[in-house]
Formats: structure tokens, C-alpha cells, sequence
């Protein structure tokens, strides 16, 4: 990606380097962003980042091309405390609820962009949505853009209000399916099959049916149509998970709505 050359020289801050941070640099690296341009600050870093060429927990770049903020919302206020004023530089959080205004009351007249990314970014295969506060130009949004193009797609939003609902559909959306899959293995297991061998057919069905519904243009409800033999097997499974009332559409509904809500009230500073 060209844009890592003006970060590959001016530096890249990562504040917080767990399961996302790290899911991100990891997605970085591999596309060409150089250990020695960043930046990484948290205390209590993970050992295997240590003897990657990564700056740990060193002084920071007087003038970092971009700051990525990836703590927990309920510990944001303590990481923003650490930071010096960084003049020019593009600031980044992926924190569910942290509004905008949260950062712009930080960083007085800076360019500031909202994302929310998922795991998949570690292998090049998230999905993250971008925002921008009133300070940001086209330019700080191509930079943030491409930053997570890098690790996967990218869509614009035209409203922080849309933000808490990302979150709750495609931020916390890996969880729900990685559970789809242990839920298709336990259910596997109960009509007889070793727990292995469920698990393999699990994982491999969800894998490979993402990969498929990626791959081709039709709708996600052709592809269901195309495995449901009349009278056959999946008609009869389908009935089951599609009720109205106790299939998935519904609990897929409750589960999206209570991280929305949940995102809601992180930004409103709940802990
Ligand atoms: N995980 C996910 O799938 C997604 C997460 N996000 C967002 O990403 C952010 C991080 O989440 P996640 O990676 O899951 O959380 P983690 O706890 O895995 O990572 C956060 C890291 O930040 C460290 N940390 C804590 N305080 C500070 C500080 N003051 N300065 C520097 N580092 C600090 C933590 O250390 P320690 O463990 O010692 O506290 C930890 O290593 C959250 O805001 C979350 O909303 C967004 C989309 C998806
Ligand atoms: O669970 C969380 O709060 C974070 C945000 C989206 C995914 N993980």
C-alpha cells in the first residue's frame, strides 16, 4: 500500500495491543508496514511481539503520521492521559461507543476517524466501518480508508449514529458465528458423531459457505435456496431454524440489538 510509505516514515502509534491492536498490526505487517515505523505502547505486551523489530513501549515520534487507539472503552480515559499533543497526526480509534467528541476534547483541532473493524483483519479478511469528525478531510478518510483496506474492506458511514449498530452486527458479529460453529458441532455430536470429526464438519461448512457467499453475486438467500431440496433434508432443518417466533431471525434480532444497546452505553461512559 503506497500511504504506508508516508507512515513507513513518519511512524504509526498503536496504543493497546490485544486481540484487535494486534489482530490489526499483524494485518499491517504483512501488507508492508515496517516493525521499525511503529510505535507500540502496553504495559503489559503480549511476548510474542517483543523480538519482531516493533518499538515497544519506547518514546513516542514527535510528529507520527497516525495514532491508532485500540484500548477498552472503560480504560480510554488513563490511556489518553499518557499521550503527548501530537500535532498533523491522523487520530484513529476502533473503541465500540467512544464518541468522537470523547477525542476531540483530547485533541484540540485534529482529524479524528471512528472505525470499527473485527478480527478477520489479522488475515486480511475484515470488514470495518469508517467515520470522520468535521476536521477530517478527504485526504485523513483515503488515509484511514486505506489503512484498513489493508486488512480488509472498508465502507463509509454517513453518521457516528450509525456506529453502535456496526458494532453490534459486524464489530461483535465474528463471535456470533465462531459460536454458530460450536453450536453446529455440539449439535453434530448429540446425533452421534465423534466430537472431532463434528467440529471439522462444523468449522469447514461455516468456512466454506462464507467463502461462497463472497465469491458470487447472488443473494444469500439464493444460496440457502440452491441446498433445499424439496422435501429433503435441509427443508426439514430450515423449518426449524427459520420460525418466525423460536428460530434464528429472531434471536439474531435480540442478539444484534442487545450490542447495540450495550455500544450505546459504552458512550455513555458506562463501565
Ligand atoms: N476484540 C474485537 O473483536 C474488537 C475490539 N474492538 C475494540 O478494540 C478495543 C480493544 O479491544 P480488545 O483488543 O478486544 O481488548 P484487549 O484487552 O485484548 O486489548 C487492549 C490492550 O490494551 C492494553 N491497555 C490497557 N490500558 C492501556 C493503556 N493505558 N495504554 C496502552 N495499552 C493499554 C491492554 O492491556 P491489559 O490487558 O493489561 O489491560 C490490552 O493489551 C476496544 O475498544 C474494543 O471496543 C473493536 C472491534 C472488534
Ligand atoms: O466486545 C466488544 O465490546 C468489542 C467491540 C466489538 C467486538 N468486540
Amino acid at each position: 500500500m503506497s500511504d504506508f510509505d508516508d507512515i513507513n516514515a513518519r511512524g504509526l502509534v498503536l496504543v493497546g495491543c490485544g486481540r484487535m491492536g494486534g489482530a490489526m498490526l499483524r494485518g499491517w505487517l504483512a501488507q508492508g508496514l515496517q516493525p521499525g515505523a511503529v510505535t507500540v505502547i502496553d504495559p503489559k505486551i503480549a511476548p510474542e511481539w517483543l523480538d519482531m523489530g516493533l518499538r515497544v513501549n519506547a518514546p513516542l515520534p514527535h510528529d507520527p503520521a497516525v495514532l491508532v487507539l485500540a484500548v477498552k472503552p472503560q480504560m480510554m480515559a488513563d490511556a489518553l492521559g499518557e499521550l503527548p499533543v501530537l500535532k498533523d497526526t491522523l487520530v484513529v480509534s476502533v473503541a465500540a461507543g467512544t464518541m468522537i467528541s470523547t477525542f476531540e476534547g483530547v485533541f484540540s483541532g485534529a482529524a479524528i476517524v471512528r472505525v470499527m473493524p473485527n478480527t478477520p483483519a489479522a488475515i486480511g479478511k475484515g470488514i470495518s466501518a469508517i467515520i470522520g469528525n468535521a476536521v477530517a478531510t478527504a485526504a485523513h478518510l483515503d488515509l484511514a480508508e486505506a489503512l484498513m483496506a489493508a486488512v480488509g474492506r472498508v465502507v463509509r458511514l454517513d453518521s457516528e449514529d450509525q456506529m453502535d449498530a456496526v458494532t453490534g452486527l459486524s464489530g461483535s458479529g465474528p463471535a456470533y458465528v465462531f459460536h454458530m460453529i460450536e453450536a453446529m458441532a455440539k449439535a453434530g455430536e448429540a446425533q452421534g458423531l465423534a466430537p472431532a470429526l463434528a467440529l471439522e464438519l462444523a468449522r469447514m461448512t461455516v468456512a466454506g459457505a462464507g467463502a461462497l457467499a463472497i465469491d458470487t453475486d447472488e443473494d444469500p438467500a439464493v444460496l440457502r435456496e440452491n441446498v433445499t431440496s424439496p422435501g429433503g433434508t435441509t427443508a426439514a432443518g430450515l423449518k426449524v431454524l427459520m420460525d418466525a417466533d423460536t428460530g434464528l431471525p429472531p434471536l439474531i434480532a435480540r442478539t444484534v440489538a442487545a450490542a447495540t444497546e450495550r455500544g450505546r452505553e459504552l458512550g455513555k461512559g458506562a463501565k
